[in-house]
């Protein structure tokens, strides 16, 4: 039983399927599973009760062949070393399927911020990007939002750059709030893209979105956006899931009763337009579409053959284990990889990137067309590889990476 699978193991494991299929050089496969860039620092706070704590941060860059290190931070006490380089990994295959000019890094700190209070969370922010100064910059490394963090914590990592570098540079980092450059459609921009893979899914089985029935596990910034903009697009959403526990309501949950709900208490538990579940069948239930949009490892060979979804989109990095995935595609699961489905988020991040340097500003629907735009095209390539290779989405979503990353590090001189 491997349901803790390391996700770099599990990123490393699908890469390997993909190469062979490609015909990938050994040598850069030895260089795709080696990332460029990894350090450890550590970050000692001045805590509010007058005490002092050393918190663990990392900073990876797999791959900058196609571009400059892009990648969220995660604040989260359960980090590990492994699932950050996964997240650059990640990062490096994500912005080649969307063909955006980036490669893939990732960072993270240990710690809890639901427990810190924000002068706490602002000190731990300063510290920690002083101490991985070195790597950023707009054409060096640039970080983004990720779980446990948000536009407050992306405001503090400017701040904290500006002031060591004396000159203003709004590109070092993506997610800002608008006052500081941060582009309109950015907070949205994950569960949009979950949105516009869906339909693209849906479409494929020859189903409408109108009236499909959803169920999302994770209600952060990804799955209560993706479930918001699919409740709005006509699916009706009958379970959802947090950390703490599990809603169901058969005739659909109003998503925007529950946002306000979820403002207010920061749990979907309690909400009376639900009853309460076992978190852990949500997975399992048969609805249209099946949203993971909490962690890594959710799905895996323990309960893929209970999951009944038609389509599965993965709003988390990693929720599938490798061992899960020939279990879904004999049941006939159609999976949309994180890789594809997730990319609304770094697509709209590297928008922010591009009017920051320009200096030129856009319309929240210019953001919007453009995501669609790009999300369409990558999901074509994907699809169209897929075939190709007679593959599954998955492998064909790596192959297509592979062969967009593994261009750009010909054309640099690494040939076998
Ligand atoms: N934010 C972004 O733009 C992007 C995020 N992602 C990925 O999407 C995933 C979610 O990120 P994001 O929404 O930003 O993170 P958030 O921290 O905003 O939210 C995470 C959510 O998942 C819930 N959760 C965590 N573990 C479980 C679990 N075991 N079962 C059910 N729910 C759980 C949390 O519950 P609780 O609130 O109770 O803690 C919370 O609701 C991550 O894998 C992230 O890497 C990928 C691309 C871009
Ligand atoms: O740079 C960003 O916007 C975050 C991208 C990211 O880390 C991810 O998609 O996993």
């Amino acid at each position: 039983m491997l349901n803790q699978h390391s996700a770099f193991d599990a990123m490393q494991s699908r890469l390997r399927v993909a190469a062979e299929l490609y015909g990938l050089e050994e040598t850069l496969f030895k260089v795709f599973i080696a990332p460029i860039r990894s350090i450890i620092v550590s970050c000692p706070v001045h805590m509010d009760d007058g005490g002092w704590e050393v918190f663990t941060g990392y900073r990876v860059q797999h791959n900058v062949a196609r571009g400059p290190a892009k990648g969220g931070i995660r604040y989260d006490p359960r980090i590990t070393l492994d699932e950050i380089k996964a997240g650059a990994a990640w990062n490096t295959w994500k912005t080649a399927v969307v063909d955006v000019p980036f490669g893939g890094g990732k960072g993270g700190v240990i710690c809890d911020p639901t427990k810190m209070s924000d002068g706490e969370l602002e000190r731990l922010t300063r510290r920690y990007i002083a101490e991985i100064m070195d790597l950023l910059g707009p054409d060096r490394d640039v970080p983004g939002i990720d779980m446990g963090t948000n536009s407050q914590v992306m405001a503090w990592v400017l701040d904290t750059y500006t002031m060591h570098t004396r000159k203003t540079e709004n590109a070092v980092v993506t997610g800002k709030p608008i006052s500081l450059g941060g582009s309109l459609g950015r907070t949205e921009a994950t569960g949009r893209g979950i949105l516009i893979s869906a339909r693209e899914a849906m479409q494929r089985l020859g189903k409408p979105l109108a009236g499909a029935t959803l169920a999302v596990q994770g209600f952060g910034n990804v799955g209560s956006q993706a479930a918001r903009l699919l409740h709005e697009a006509g699916a009706r959403m009958v379970a959802v899931s947090d950390l703490k526990g599990a809603i169901r309501n058969d005739r659909g949950i109003d998503t925007h009763a529950l946002l306000k709900y979820h403002a207010e208490h920061k749990t979907v538990v309690g909400f009376k337009g639900a009853e309460p579940m076992d978190a852990k069948d949500l997975l399992a239930m048969a609805v249209d579409i099946l949203v993971p949009a909490a962690t890594e490892n959710q799905i895996t060979e323990d309960n893929a053959a209970k999951v009944r979804a038609k389509v599965v989109v993965e709003g988390a990095n990693g929720p599938t284990s490798p061992e899960a995935d020939p279990i879904l595609l004999d049941n006939g699961v159609l999976v949309v990889p994180d890789i594809l489905a997730n990319v609304g988020g770094v697509t709209v991040s590297y928008f922010e990137w591009v009017q920051n340097r320009l200096g030129f500003y856009w319309r929240e629907r210019e953001v919007n067309e453009r995501l669609v735009e790009y999300m369409t095209h990558a999901f074509q390539a994907v699809f169209a590889t897929t075939d190709k290779f007679k593959t599954n989405p998955r492998i064909g979503a790596y192959i297509l990476a592979l062969d967009r990353v593994s261009q750009a590090m010909h054309a640099r001189g690494f040939y076998a």
